[in-house]
């Protein structure tokens, strides 16, 4: 397989239209990262590549195969694709060599790699053991080599930690994605989680409403969002009313530079920086503030400054963070981005 390249895609449900003109290209053995509150489309768009609804309108093709298309239907079991849904799918009554087995041909040598995707995935001694025997994240990693047995060429994965707690979703997802990556499978990866998405993709799409809104490297979605809603999705985003003049931004954090290759929109704008991009220091240039608010955290403080009339809380190490009351003075790191005011 080489490219997948997906087209013009729509799928309506009832008189619902559930994705509405979605454009992806996804080199061989990369990742992609689909992102996106509840409701926007993700799981449709995964069931549609995995060949289990037609579609109606646009065309999904694996290299110069068409798989959709209004007139063509390659059947799932043809696409030579890996699907690892949300948790739950194990078969209770078959052992891990059992459930493994269930989706290798016949004529494989099964018992050969059926050991070779156990020990892929980090589970050799567990083959005779069933489901319930294991935790969570175990019975995720038997999907997984489920998935992988055949040798697919693109694995979707739609959520699959999910039910595990935060630290270890983000340590299994890595190293899911990383076995992905050493077989050199392309994978597309449905995900709540900006934190996950941004650490495993080399390429981050932002969907909503049945849209992809931004399709980038992570870096790149997340300094230059396409727009607030982006921003939004990926992160804590701090907007500030400003005026916009060719590459600055002029807002109450002073004159900003925009980011390489942005122009400010002329007039009225809304200015964006990350809430990390804001620093305090006690003297020297930036904008004065003052201390008005603590509000511990553990790990770090929020500390709410005063600039003339606007607030603003600054997310700063519990041990430097300033004494209530400080006067000192704030800037802005780095770059920020500009768009035009709303008018509504
Ligand atoms: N078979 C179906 N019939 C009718 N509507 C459906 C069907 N499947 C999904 N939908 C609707 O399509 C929209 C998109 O659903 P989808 O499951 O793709 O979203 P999602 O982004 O994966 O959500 P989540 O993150 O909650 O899983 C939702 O409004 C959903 O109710």
């Amino acid at each position: 397989m080489s490219h997948i390249v997906i087209a013009d895609l729509h799928k309506r449900y009832d008189a619902v239209e559930v994705l509405r003109g979605i454009e992806l290209s996804i080199p061989q053995g990369s990742v992609l990262a689909l992102l996106g509150p509840s409701g926007c489309g993700k799981t449709t768009l995964l069931r549609l590549i995995a060949g289990f609804e037609p579609l109606e309108q646009g065309r999904i093709a694996f290299g110069a195969h068409v798989m959709a298309s209004p007139t063509v239907f390659v059947p799932p079991e043809r696409r030579g694709i890996g699907y690892v849904p949300q948790e739950g799918t194990l078969f209770p009554h078959l052992t891990v060599e059992g459930n493994i087995r269930f989706g290798l041909p016949r004529h494989a040598d099964r018992r050969r790699r059926i050991d070779e995707v156990l020990a892929l995935t980090g589970l050799d001694g567990l083959g005779r053991r069933y489901p319930h025997e294991l935790s969570g994240g175990q019975q995720q990693r038997v999907a997984l080599a489920r998935a992988l047995a055949p040798n697919p060429a693109l694995v979707l994965l739609d959520e699959p930690f999910n039910a595990l707690d935060l630290d270890l979703r983000r340590s299994m997802c890595e190293d899911v994605i990383g076995v992905l990556r050493n077989t050199g499978t392309t994978s597309i990866l449905v995900t709540h989680d900006p934190g996950e998405a941004f650490a495993v993709s080399d390429q981050l799409a932002v969907m909503q409403s049945g849209v992809i809104m931004q399709c980038a490297r992570p870096e790149t979605v997340y300094w230059q969002p396409a727009s607030p809603a982006v921003a939004r999705l990926t992160g804590a985003a701090i907007f500030l009313p400003g005026h916009g003049l060719g590459r600055t931004a002029t807002c109450a954090l002073g004159a900003l530079p925009l980011h390489d290759g942005d122009e400010a929109p002329g007039g009225a704008a809304m200015v964006m920086v990350r809430p990390e991009q804001v620093q305090w220091q006690a003297d020297g240039p930036g904008v004065p503030a003052r201390v008005v608010r603590h509000s511990f955290r553990g790990d770090h403080t929020l500390v709410g400054l005063a600039l003339g009339d606007m607030r603003l809380d600054l997310r700063m190490p519990s041990l430097a963070a300033p004494p209530l009351d400080a006067q000192g003075h704030v800037y802005i790191l780095g770059a920020c981005m500009a768009w035009p005011e709303p008018t509504a």
